[in-house]
């Protein structure tokens, strides 16, 4: 999703009027050019997509193979649900049986299969509530959240960063064993604990900048791949051999 400066509007409805009406801002004008202009805007469109966002994740799959086969899959920080979109095609989720969970506290129109809560993932509530809405353990916990913008750049850096640890440790709750993690990061931002924790709980973990996000945004994605499950002594182990790498 490509944020408006002109506050989270995603439809263009709003952006529309304001531009008829000759109301924009020198830097909301920049915005709309550059989105307008954006092939991958323009590719959401036309491949029915709700957001450019979509890209991303399907780049990511190109090189990284995590959709196939995936039966089940949560999508955090979902709206307006392009990811979704995927989600419910990959796992062929129909609303008699649903197959995806998403949340987002935006609203977002109802996609076929996917059951969404409209709430904030860090509302000690939502675990349950999603886990309740997924019905099995889910083979991919994929997150594309982002913190609401505040202009302090390091603040809106930290929320971020914790919107994706705290999603890590929902994954290893909740993953099937063999199943993959990702989630938004920013470049350098990663800490060292979650990457030790992911390393300790998944054979691969990467970080990957897909073409599709933008070359000036700090936007990476982390990946975690091949759950190794929630087995005591396997993890004990893995503990062991992360520590001593
Ligand atoms: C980049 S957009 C997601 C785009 C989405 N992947 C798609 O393909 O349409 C990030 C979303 O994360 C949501 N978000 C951020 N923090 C959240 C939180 N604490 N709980 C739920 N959703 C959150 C935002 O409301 C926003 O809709």
């Amino acid at each position: 999703m490509t944020k408006s400066p002109i506050g989270g509007n995603r439809s263009g409805r709003k952006l529309g009027q304001k531009v008829k009406k000759g109301k924009l801002k020198a830097s909301s004008r920049r915005w709309l050019e550059r989105h307008i202009n954006d092939p991958y805007v323009q590719r959401a469109q036309l491949e029915g997509y709700r957001a450019r966002a979509a890209f991303k994740l399907l780049e990511i799959d190109e090189k990284h193979k995590i959709l196939a086969g995936a039966k089940r899959i949560i999508d955090l920080g979902a709206a307006p649900g392009s990811w979704s979109q995927i989600a419910a095609k990959v796992t062929t989720s129909t609303d008699a049986d649903p197959r995806v969970a998403a949340i987002d506290f935006l609203e977002m129109d109802p996609i076929p299969g996917v059951r969404f809560l409209q709430m904030d993932f860090l509302d000690p509530q939502a675990p349950e509530k999603l886990k309740e809405a997924i019905g099995g353990a889910p083979d991919i916990v994929m997150s594309d959240m982002a913190a609401p913008t505040t202009g302090h750049r390091q603040t809106d850096h930290i929320r971020t960063m914790h919107l994706c640890e705290v999603a890590a440790h929902f994954a290893v709750e909740v993953l099937a064993e063999g199943g993959h993690f990702l989630a938004k990061t920013f470049q350098g931002g990663t800490e060292r604990e979650l990457l030790n924790m992911l390393k300790q709980n998944f054979r691969q973990v990467v970080h990957v900048k897909p073409a599709s996000s933008r070359a000036e945004s700090v936007e990476m994605f982390l990946l975690a791949k091949g759950f190794k499950g929630r087995h005591p002594a396997a993890t004990d182990k893995a503990a062991e051999d992360a520590a001593a790498e």
